[in-house]
Order: C-alpha cells, then sequence, then structure tokens
C-alpha cells in the first residue's frame, strides 16, 4: 500500500486523486470536523481557487498569518467586510480563505494533524484544485540551535529515527512513507534572506507523539531518566542529522506524499533542547520568532504569483524579494514552478 517516488496521484490535468474508491460513490461526503460538506457547499466555487495550503498548530497564528499573507499579495476584500473562520462552526479547526490561499489550524500532534489532512485532501478532491502546495508553518525545539532560528524540514523521521508514518488499520499496522517535497525545499532555502535577522537552516525534523517524556524533558509530570541519559539521547539524534523536534512531520509528510501532493514544513525554533526544556522566552519574543516561518512562506507564495502574473512585481507589503540577482538564481533553481 506504498507509493513510489515515480507515481503520481492525481489525474493528468493536476487535480488531486483520491486513494479511496468509496468516496465516488457515497451521496454527499461530509467533512465534518471542517462544518463542510459536499452536498451542503458548493465547494469548486468555494475553493476551486486555492492554490496553497498553509496550516499551524494555533487558530491564533493562522488567523495572523490569513492577515499577514492578505497584505502581502494584495488580496481585497469586498468594502465592509473581515475575514471568516469558514470553519467556526466546526469548534474543532479555523480556516481562512485569502485569494488562492487556505490559513488552517491543525491542532496539536499526530491524531489532530492526521483527521485534519484527510478532510482537507478530500475537500482538494471536491473542489476540483489542481496541483496544491501544503505548507506546515509550525513552531519546535531545535538541537543545538538557538530559539528563533528556522528551520526548513529536509525529511522527517518518527522518534524511533523512522521515515515513515505507521498507521494500525484493521489490526494490522500499515506503513507510509513521509516524503517531503526536495525540490519545493531548495526552493524555500533559496529564500531565506542573508539580510534576515536570523539563521535559517535546514536538516532532519522528528516528529513524537508527546512533547515532555517523548522529547526527552526533564520536567513532564514523570520522568524516569537522568540528565545525562537525555543528553547522550540528543547528541545522538543530532550526530544522525536531527536538527528539530515536533509533533506533526511524519503525518504531514506521509499523507501528502500519498496523495500525489507537494509539501514542505517551515518552523521556528523555541529553544536549544541542548540548553533547557521549559520555553522561557517572554510572549512578545514568542509571536515575533512565530512570524519567521510565516514570512518565508510569504514570500515563496508571493514569487509563485508573480510569475505566474498574478500580482504585479513591484508587489505589496515589505516581503518582495529584493535582490534581482538571488531572483534570478531561484527562478533557475525553480525550472519556472510548473
Ligand atoms: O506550534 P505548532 O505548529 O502547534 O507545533 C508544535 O507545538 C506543539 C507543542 O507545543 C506541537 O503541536 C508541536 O508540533
Ligand atoms: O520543544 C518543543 C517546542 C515546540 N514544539 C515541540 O514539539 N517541542
Amino acid at each position: 500500500m506504498s507509493v513510489s517516488d515515480e507515481e503520481r496521484d492525481e489525474y493528468p490535468d493536476g487535480s488531486v486523486k483520491l486513494r479511496n474508491p468509496h468516496i465516488e460513490l457515497m451521496d454527499q461526503d461530509i467533512l465534518y470536523h471542517l462544518a463542510l460538506g459536499s452536498g451542503s457547499h458548493d465547494l469548486v466555487e468555494m475553493f476551486g481557487d486555492v492554490k496553497f495550503i498553509c496550516m499551524g498548530g494555533t487558530p491564533k497564528r493562522m488567523e495572523t498569518f490569513a492577515n499577514f499573507i492578505m497584505e502581502e499579495i494584495g488580496h481585497k476584500l469586498p468594502t465592509g467586510t473581515t475575514l471568516l473562520d469558514i470553519s467556526q462552526y466546526s469548534y474543532r479547526y479555523c480556516m481562512y480563505k485569502v485569494g488562492p490561499v487556505l490559513s488552517i489550524s491543525h491542532g496539536m500532534g499526530v491524531p489532530s494533524v492526521s483527521i485534519l489532512l484527510h478532510e482537507i485532501i478530500k475537500l482538494m478532491y471536491h473542489a476540483k484544485v489542481k496541483d496544491p502546495i501544503f505548507f506546515r508553518i509550525g513552531t519546535c525545539g531545535g538541537i543545538g540551535l538557538e530559539g528563533g532560528t528556522v528551520v526548513i524540514s529536509e525529511e522527517a523521521v518518527d522518534a524511533m529515527m523512522n521515515n515513515y508514518y505507521e498507521v494500525p488499520m484493521l489490526g494490522k499496522i500499515v506503513k507510509r512513507p513521509a516524503k517531503l517535497d526536495k525540490k519545493l525545499v531548495r526552493e524555500l532555502k533559496l529564500l531565506a534572506d542573508p539580510e534576515d535577522p536570523y539563521i535559517t537552516t535546514s536538516g532532519k525534523t522528528m516528529c513524537t507523539s508527546d512533547f515532555y517524556e517523548g522529547q526527552g524533558r526533564l520536567d513532564g509530570a514523570f520522568c524516569e531518566y537522568t540528565e545525562s541519559d537525555k543528553m547522550e539521547y540528543l547528541n545522538q539524534i543530532r550526530c544522525q542529522g536531527v536538527v528539530n523536534i515536533e509533533m506533526e512531520a511524519i503525518p504531514f509528510a506521509a499523507l501528502t506524499h500519498h496523495a500525489g501532493i507537494k509539501s514542505a514544513i517551515v518552523c521556528v525554533t523555541l529553544l536549544d533542547r541542548l540548553k533547557g526544556d521549559q520555553v522561557m522566552a517572554p510572549k512578545e519574543v514568542l509571536n515575533e520568532w512565530q512570524i519567521r516561518p510565516q514570512k518565508l512562506v510569504a514570500r515563496y507564495i508571493k514569487r509563485y504569483l508573480q510569475m505566474k502574473g498574478r500580482i504585479s512585481f513591484e508587489g505589496h507589503g515589505s516581503m518582495a524579494v529584493k535582490s534581482p540577482r538571488r531572483f534570478k538564481l531561484v527562478q533557475q533553481e525553480s525550472e519556472t514552478f510548473e
């Protein structure tokens, strides 16, 4: 039940193909946790023009991102209106639509992001969206990286260093490869501005199913290992290329890959786990740090829309790609964004 690298799971026109024969036979598909449905809503009319699906843990971050990207791409709302949380009556996730961008919260951890991804991938299918690109805009613990560092995930691994998502299904474990889009990673790396007052780096991202013992912390309600056990473990995974730890990378990479959808993960570190466990930075600092992955993803979206002639090169807001030389490099690298 796994997908080889070459296999593409989409129709030739780029629309998302579901690997589930049952959906087409259903009269309607209720996307329960989004408060949407194929019978109750005209999903093509509402979402047919979507290109970028950006997600992150908290509703507040994703509302902030929706407003930020609106400014960046110069999207105008009808006079007298404000952004609306499309999924507000699900009381589970929030969802904002800003032109071709969806900004959605996914909650914390593997089950929460997995449920959301099932419904968002189906939403893309029902809406006949072509070649969507998914981003996770998150926070994480750094391994040997100061707080405020932006990390682009090259690969996702679980807490046992496996690069697949294990899903117990009908009493058996099914393994799905957790693969991020390598070209998208290269393009994002090229968009890091040397003038940014923080470091942007890349490496392996470890996805755990717990924040405390699952990430080797000493400050949970329970702890049956020593500080030296913890340090030995963190140094060992660091030697294996892990640069950050969070809690959604594996299902995010695996389910998007299984659906033939390009995806990338950009997180900001909230602390260096080699130096401590508690998140000590003040709220204002944490809020500023959380904007950093948003800026990188906004640069990507903005550049994409510029290349497609959907916004002008002068752009809007402050995130235009400044150096023409760098822009050219990015263009060559990305082979014009097909
Ligand atoms: O900041 P977000 O994107 O929610 O992600 C990280 O923060 C949560 C833990 O505090 C986990 O969900 C982890 O993956
Ligand atoms: O240490 C951290 C910080 C944020 N999110 C995590 O999962 N771990």
